[in-house]
Formats: structure tokens, C-alpha cells, sequence
């Protein structure tokens, strides 16, 4: 260091030692009056003082360091030049300069701690270049010049203390590395700033006094920062002390003075015990617990209620950091919250952090906690060394959140639809579709966008449930009402069509109406109640179909009754029109008998079945050609008959066509014609009930024709189809007492074909029955209803013909002997000679029937011996005479 300081090891130890002891004296003022300050309690003014006094030695030492450093050995002002304590001095001050600036960087601040520090340096420059103006002007003499050697060993000297002196103090080897490092920088641009300086202060007063106008400013500025460093923690002393309560008045008597500092303590006591009842009472209801963590120490401390619902403890209750996690903390928290705690202690920087977590409250009992921490204390390199915070118990919060997201689930994720839309009151159409919750994408697939497209309703809400939903909306009006519920389908956009159920209510105002309500989904219930219903309403017809069936029954078991005492087709068609009026009461129909040739005509037609021709042949009805019932629905799926006509381009109605046999053999046909339209399901129980009635019909009709035939049998000549002589001989004294009663004659003719033998002999027996029968067939058609036409036997014949004269009876029966006498019959393709006959005529009135059949028989046998082709009424002697030309008569002749 060239002849400024002796390179003396006991000095530079010196040095050091006092360099180190001012700088620890330095930080420890600054550090109680900053920490004082941040607590935001009152400074005393001794503390000021003695802070500003070391700042300010500390100042002025940095001037005389750099003043040491530009060789400036002729001081007058300060102290003899080489002098020891000088060079103390220089090394103090320029130790003192970087750790007399520390205590104003706010840890928590950069930008402020550089601002300071930056400060401090400008202050340092300005102060040395202002003394050296000064002390240059005055003896215009050069500086010494500290060479290289003398500052390496300088900034090696300063490390070192600054080095030790932060170790000392921040417990850190690395910031005393730091500072001592930026100390030596400091140094090294002053000495260099110095020897810039120099060869500009060698050009002239002129040229110096200008840069001493630079460095004045530079110099003032220093000053200004350190004054305005003070001033600002002067002012916030001052505003602290004013809001505080005023300090009594110390008089100067001791006891007065001692009795005011005792009644202060105590009020202060009170005034502090009363804070913390405050303090607890607003924990104990705010259910927030405050807590600080001694970082290096481990330790939480906590004020307030440790289990968060027992009573507050009005210490503070400090415990070990691992206790406190294995007491409180929920198992499965303890190890992520440590890892996250760790974690962000050991990351550089702010710790705000807010978290989570569960915290013991009673054995097994645990509550839900948001923990919010900040730092508030750290070391000089920035670590948290004390981290306070707090504890809110939010477990109610929690659940509170837990029904809120269940209904929010319910309301965004559930089966409920959520709705509310204007509409006019006028016209209860829509207007603005004003909400529909979210979850209509997930039940519906229509997104919301859609949904506000009123004009899509249509295809996703059928127009009559819509018309159906506006009709409630109007009858609610109407009555006042204000709810509503209608059942509707919803056709989602994936194409199912499914029931829906709205329920809301109805709120009118100026500008028209609103619903607000829900909609839920109800198609499964539906389809259950569909379903039930559709089964209620298969068994009422199951016993509908039941009784109609019983009814049927009863109806065909009366007219099986009915049919069975018939003696004649007519009756049996009378039976049968009504048995199928009462089983088809809806029902129009009509009654075909079965004629010659195959054709069948209508007997009987009720209701309005025009649609049925009145005549056809068998082949136009299906049901006949098929022999059993069939049924008609529409052209398309069902084979209409020929005999049913309807209007041109129209098809007639639904109809049912049932054939009517008996013994294979066809006598008719029943049609009903509905009066309505049928489809297919509907029209096969009404096929089955026809064809039971035809099995019916046909069975009746079949003992009908069995007994007819049996009675005709009976009564009837097979061959010629006239009543047989027992018949006659049963009914000729019947009806001659029948008509003796009425006051009447009955006739009696006996006939007898003529050379009959001669005719069977010539022709064969066949040609002679063809006679026979051609006889029976005219006596049918030529008498009376009430005549009774008979075979006597062979070929011997009868006529009865009650309330009949001899004068009627004879000209009748001249009529059929001429008839017969000129018909010519034909037998295998060839004519047969015509026939004549004799006839006997008798008539009574209340006699004998034997005595009657005699006279008769009698006179026949009298026309054969007169000449046979001729009708004797009387027995009266005279020749015979010759018959017409038949090969009969001239047989006879
Ligand atoms: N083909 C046919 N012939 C019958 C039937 N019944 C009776 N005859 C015949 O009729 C004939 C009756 O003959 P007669 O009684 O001798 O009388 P006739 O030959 O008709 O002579 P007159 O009665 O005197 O004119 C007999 O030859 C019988 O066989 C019948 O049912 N069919």
C-alpha cells in the first residue's frame, strides 16, 4: 500500500477486528430498529440516535476510504497523514459502507435493496470526488497513486472481514462471500474512478472546478437518499406515536413517577388481557386458528383453539412441528402436505400458499381445514426462516360445497330437465326459449344451441302434444291457475320417441307469460302403464268377448231350438235372420235361399246391406265355393265376391258371408255387412263368431232336412212326390169333418191312368214311372194350396179337395184330363205316346170318408167300363163311348 499504510500483519488484523466489531455494532442497531419496525411497534428514540450516529460515522468513514484510496495523505482538516488511527479509520469506513446500507434492504424487496445499495454507492463516489475538489483546489498538488499490489491486498483484507463479519451475523459463509465481493468492487471503482480523475484535475483549476459541479450534485444526492432513509423511518416513528395513545406526563417527583408507571402497567395489563378476551372470542366464533412456524427451530406455534372446536386457550400453545402432524393431521394428508410445505420452504422466493386438509377435531372425528400461509420473517439470502398463517375450518363450508356440487351433479348430470320459456299470452305459443339446463345434450342429444331454435321443436315435440301443452297453458289462465303438468313425447335426436312429463308453473306479467318447471322422464313408467292398460283393456274384452260368447251361445242354442222345430226352409230362414241380427246387432245382412240351377236369391235383407246382389249363382260367393265362412276387410288383403258390388272406384264395407248347407248339400247363404270399417285383428273374432254360427246353421239345417225328410217319407209317395194313402186315409175324415164344420163340400176324385199295363208292357216300367212322376208333378202344380194331391197306390191317384162343389171339382179336373191327354213326354231322347186318364168324382158334406172313397171308386170304375178318358160324377147307364186318339184309348177300344 505503498507509503499510505504500512503493510503491517497487526495492523491489518487491527484492522479487521474493528472493522468487525463496527459492522456487527451497525446490524444489530439497524436489524432491532427494522424488526421493531415491522412489528409495528414504537422506536425508541435512543435506538434512532444511535442508528443515525453509526450510519453516519459510517459515512464519513467511506469519504476518508476513499479519500485513503485517491493517497490523499495531506488532510489538514481530519488527521496527520500515515497516522494509525487514519488508516483504521479508512478501513472501517469502507467496511462500514456495505454493511451500514445492509439494514435498510427489506428483505422481501429487490429492487428496494438494490435501490439502496445503488444509493450508497453514488453517495460514496459523489462524497469522494466533492473532497477531492476540495482538498485539490486548495493545494493543487498530485495525489499519490495506490498501485496494484497495495489493492489486491486491500480487497483481500476487506473479504476476509466482510466474509467473517457476515458469517458472523447471517450465519452464512456464502452471503459473506457475496458482500465482501461486492465490497472489493466498490473499492476497486473508486481507485479507479481516481486514477480517471487525475489527469483532468492535472489540466487546470477551470477544468476541476467543472468536475467538482458534477461531483457536488452526485455528493448532494448521496446526502439527500441517506436524509430521505431517515426521514421516512423518523416520520413513521412520528405517525406510530401519534396514534397511539399519549404517554402520561412524567413530573419530575420519583414517587409520582413511579406511582403513574405502576398504574400504567397495570392498565396496560388490563388493556392487554382485554385485547386477548377480544382476540379469543373473535377465534372462538370465527372458528380460525392462527399459527406460526419456526422454521429452523421446527416448531409451530399456534393462538387459538388447537382441535378447532374445543374452548380457546388464551396462550399460545407451541409444539414440535412432527407432533403436531401426527396428533392432527389426517394419515393420508401428513406426507403429501410435508412434501409440499418442504417443498416450497425450499424454493427461493414468496410463500403464499393456501391448501387443504383434514385436521383432527376429536378421536376419529375430522374436519376439513384451509391452511393460508406467508412468510414473515427470512435470512439475509432470502430463506423463510418464520412462516405465519392460518387455520379456517371449513368443514361445514365443505359439506355445504359437497350437497351443493350433489345438486349442481343433479342439475347438470341428473334425469331432470330444467326449462323456462316465454310465450304470448294471446296465442300460448312459444316466444323465447329463456333456460334449459345443460344436462339436455346428455338426455336428449340435442345441444343447447338447438335448443334455442324454437322452430326444431317441431320435430322434436309432436304438434298435439305441443297443442295439447298451450290448451292446459289456456284452461290455467282461464281459472287462474298456476300450475300446470302435461304428459308429452319427446323424439330425441337419436330417433326414439319417449314419454316425457312437464311440471311447472305459470307466472303472467306485462310482458306476456312464462313457465318455468321441469321435465323428467317417465317413459318407462308409461310403457308399465300402457302396458297395464292395454292388459286391463285385453281382459274387459277377454270378458267381453266372454259374455258376448256366452249371449252368442245361448242366442245359437235358441235358434238350434228354434231351427229344430221348423218344419220348412222359410221358417228356418225366419230363425236364422234373427239369430244373426242378435249375434251381429250392428250389423246389416241378408238371407239367400238356394234356387234351381245353382242360382240363390235373396229371401230377407235387414239394415242397410244394398252392397249384396238379390240374385247370383253360388260360384259369385266364395263362401259357397268354399263351403264355410269367409270374410271381407279390404281389396288388399282380402278376395271379394262377385254378388257384392259397390260404388265405381270405392270398395264396399267390411263383410262376412256364410254358407248355409245341409247334408252336403247348399240351401242358402247368410252375408252381414259392417257398418264400419274393420282391420284385419278386429275382423277375425267376428269371422270365428260367423262360422261358429254356420257350424250352427248347418247342423240345425242338417236335422231340419233330416226330418223333412223323414216326415216326407212318411207321408209322401217317393215317386211321384204326392201324399201317400196313408196320409190320405189319415186326413180325408179330417178334413171332412173340418169342412162339415164350416158349412162346405169336399170333392174326392180318384184317377186311374188308362191301359196302364198295356203302356208299362209296350214302353218298359221306367217310362211308365216317368208318367207317374209327370202326373204327381202336375197335380202339384194345378191345385190349391189347401187340395191334397195323393198316390192311392199304383197307378191309381187321388185329389181331396176340401170346400170344393162337384161343378168346380168336375171343371178342374177336366182341365188337368185334357192336360194330360195332350202332353207328350219325353223318355231317353224320345217322345212317349200320350197317356189319358179316368177319373171318379165324389163329393160329401160330413159323411163317411169310406163311403165317400167307394162312390168315388165306384164312378172311376164306371168311366173305365164306359170308355176311359173321361170324368164320371154320377153312375148312370148309358153305352160307352170312344176316347181321343191315344194309344191308351185305342188300346182300350
Ligand atoms: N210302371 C209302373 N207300373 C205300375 C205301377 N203300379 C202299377 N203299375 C202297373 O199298372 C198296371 C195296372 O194294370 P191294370 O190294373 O190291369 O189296368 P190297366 O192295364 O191300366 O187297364 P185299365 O185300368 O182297365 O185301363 C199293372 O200292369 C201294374 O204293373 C208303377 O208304379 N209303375
Amino acid at each position: 500500500m505503498g507509503g499510505l499504510i504500512p503493510m503491517d500483519v497487526g495492523l491489518l488484523l487491527a484492522a479487521g477486528v474493528l472493522s468487525l466489531l463496527w459492522g456487527v455494532t451497525l446490524r444489530a442497531c439497524w436489524q432491532h430498529t427494522y424488526q421493531r419496525l415491522q412489528r409495528g411497534e414504537v422506536v425508541s428514540w435512543g435506538w434512532l440516535l444511535a442508528c443515525a450516529l453509526v450510519l453516519g460515522f459510517g459515512l464519513w468513514s467511506a469519504m476518508l476510504a476513499c479519500l485513503g484510496a485517491l493517497q490523499l495523505d495531506n488532510i489538514p482538516l481530519v488527521l496527520p497523514p500515515g497516522s494509525l488511527i487514519k488508516s483504521l479509520l479508512i478501513v472501517a469506513g469502507l467496511h462500514a459502507l456495505v454493511f451500514g446500507v445492509a439494514p435498510f434492504m427489506p428483505p422481501e424487496s429487490k429492487r428496494r435493496s438494490a435501490i439502496a445499495v445503488l444509493l450508497a454507492m453514488v453517495s460514496t463516489i459523489g462524497a469522494a470526488l466533492s473532497m477531492q475538489y476540495m482538498i485539490g483546489s486548495l493545494h493543487l498538488a498530485p495525489p499519490g497513486h495506490l498501485g496494484w499490489p497495495g489493492r489486491i491486498g486491500l480487497l483481500i483484507l476487506c473479504l476476509s472481514a466482510s466474509a467473517l463479519n457476515y458469517r458472523q451475523i447471517g450465519n452464512r459463509w456464502r452471503g459473506g462471500l457475496v458482500s465482501g465481493a461486492f465490497y472489493g468492487l466498490v473499492l476497486v471503482l473508486c481507485l479507479q474512478l481516481t486514477s480517471w480523475a487525475r489527469p483532468i484535475y492535472y489540466i487546470g483549476g477551470r477544468d476541476a472546478l467543472t468536475i467538482s459541479w458534477l461531483a457536488i450534485p452526485l455528493a448532494m444526492a448521496g446526502l439527500i437518499s441517506m436524509s430521505t432513509l431517515l426521514g421516512s423511518t423518523w416520520l413513521q416513528r412520528l405517525k406510530m406515536r401519534l396514534s397511539s395513545r399519549p404517554l402520561p406526563v412524567v413530573t419530575p417527583d420519583t414517587g409520582e413517577v413511579e406511582a403513574l408507571a405502576e398504574a400504567t402497567a397495570r392498565e396496560m395489563v388490563e388493556d392487554r388481557k382485554r385485547r386477548d378476551a377480544l382476540y379469543d372470542r373473535v377465534l372462538r366464533h370465527s372458528a380460525v386458528r392462527f399459527w406460526g412456524f419456526d422454521v429452523l427451530g421446527r416448531q409451530f406455534q399456534f393462538r387459538g383453539d388447537l382441535s378447532l372446536n374445543e374452548p380457546l386457550s388464551a396462550t399460545d400453545v407451541v409444539i414440535n412441528t412432527e407432533e403436531w402432524f401426527e396428533a392432527h393431521l389426517h394419515p393420508e394428508e401428513a406426507e403429501p402436505l410435508q412434501k409440499q410445505v418442504l417443498a416450497q420452504l425450499a424454493a427461493k422466493g414468496s410463500f403464499d400458499c393456501m391448501h387443504r386438509l383434514r385436521a383432527r377435531a376429536q378421536e376419529d372425528v375430522w374436519r376439513w381445514v384451509i391452511a393460508r400461509a406467508t412468510v414473515v420473517r427470512r435470512d439475509a439470502m432470502g430463506q423463510p426462516t418464520y412462516v405465519v398463517g392460518t387455520h379456517i375450518d371449513v368443514t361445514e363450508h365443505g359439506e355445504l360445497q359437497a350437497a351443493l356440487d350433489r345438486d349442481s351433479r343433479l342439475f347438470s348430470d341428473g334425469p331432470i330437465v330444467m326449462i323456462r320459456w316465454r310465450f304470448d299470452i294471446e296465442t300460448v305459443r312459444a316466444t323465447d326459449l329463456g333456460f334449459i339446463s345443460p344436462n339436455i345434450e346428455k338426455l336428449w342429444g340435442y345441444n343447447l344451441d338447438e335448443m334455442h331454435q324454437f322452430s326444431n321443436w317441431e320435430n322434436i315435440i309432436d304438434a298435439s302434444d305441443m297443442q295439447g301443452i298451450g290448451k292446459k297453458v289456456q284452461d290455467a289462465l282461464s281459472s287462474g291457475l298456476s300450475e300446470i303438468s302435461h304428459e308429452f313425447r319427446v323424439r330425441l335426436k337419436d330417433g326414439r320417441l319417449l314419454w316425457h312429463s312437464l311440471f311447472a308453473r305459470i307466472e303472467a306479467d306485462d310482458d306476456g307469460g312464462a313457465i318455468s318447471g321441469f321435465i323428467v322422464d317417465i317413459d318407462s313408467f308409461k310403457r308399465v302403464e300402457q302396458r297395464s292398460q292395454e292388459q286391463a283393456r285385453q281382459l274387459e274384452e277377454l270378458i267381453e268377448e266372454l259374455q258376448r260368447a256366452k249371449e252368442e251361445t245361448v242366442i245359437l242354442r235358441e235358434s238350434s231350438e228354434f231351427l229344430n222345430s221348423a218344419e220348412t226352409l222359410d221358417e228356418a230362414f225366419n230363425i236364422i235372420s234373427r239369430a244373426a241380427y242378435a249375434i251381429f246387432p250392428s250389423w246389416s245382412g241378408a238371407l239367400a235361399s238356394s234356387q234351381d240351377n245353382d242360382r240363390l236369391k235373396l229371401v230377407g235383407r235387414w239394415g242397410e246391406a244394398q252392397e249384396f246382389n238379390t240374385e247370383f249363382s253360388s260360384g259369385d260367393c266364395w263362401a259357397l265355393r268354399r263351403g264355410r265362412a269367409h270374410h271381407f276387410v279390404d281389396e288388399r288383403i282380402s278376395l271379394r265376391c262377385r254378388h257384392v258390388h259397390a260404388a265405381t272406384g270405392e270398395q264396399p264395407r267390411p263383410y262376412l258371408c256364410i254358407p248355409m248347407s245341409a247334408n252336403g248339400e247348399n240351401v242358402g247363404s247368410l252375408h252381414l255387412m259392417a257398418s264400419r270399417s274393420l282391420n284385419k285383428d278386429q275382423m277375425l273374432p267376428l269371422a270365428q263368431r260367423a262360422n261358429r254360427l254356420g257350424e250352427t246353421l248347418k247342423l240345425a239345417l242338417s236335422n231340419l232336412r233330416l226330418r223333412a225328410g223323414l216326415r216326407e217319407q212318411a207321408t209322401h209317395d217317393a215317386l211321384t212326390g204326392l201324399y201317400n194313402r196313408r196320409f190320405m186315409n189319415d186326413r180325408l175324415p179330417v178334413e171332412i169333418k173340418r169342412c162339415a164344420r164350416d158349412g162346405e163340400q169336399l170333392a174326392l176324385a180318384m184317377i186311374d191312368v188308362d191301359n196302364f199295363k198295356h203302356f208299362n208292357d209296350q214302353h218298359g216300367h221306367d217310362a211308365g214311372d216317368a208318367v207317374l212322376r209327370a202326373l204327381g208333378e202336375l197335380l202339384r202344380q194345378r191345385v190349391r194350396v189347401y187340395d191334397l194331391a195323393c198316390r192311392y197306390g199304383g197307378e191309381e191317384l187321388a185329389l181331396i179337395m176340401p170346400g170344393c162343389g162337384m161343378e168346380h171339382a168336375e171343371i178342374k179336373l177336366e182341365a188337368i184330363r185334357s192336360e194330360v191327354a195332350a202332353m207328350t213326354l219325353m223318355f231317353n231322347g224320345m217322345p212317349l205316346p200320350p197317356v189319358t186318364i179316368s177319373v171318379g168324382l165324389a163329393e160329401t158334406q160330413g159323411g163317411e170318408a169310406e163311403a165317400l172313397l167307394k162312390t168315388a171308386d165306384e164312378r172311376l170304375y164306371h168311366a173305365k167300363r164306359t170308355g176311359r178318358n173321361r170324368i164320371v160324377t154320377r153312375l148312370e147307364h148309358r153305352p160307352p163311348e170312344p176316347g181321343p186318339s191315344t194309344e191308351a184309348g185305342a188300346l182300350n177300344a
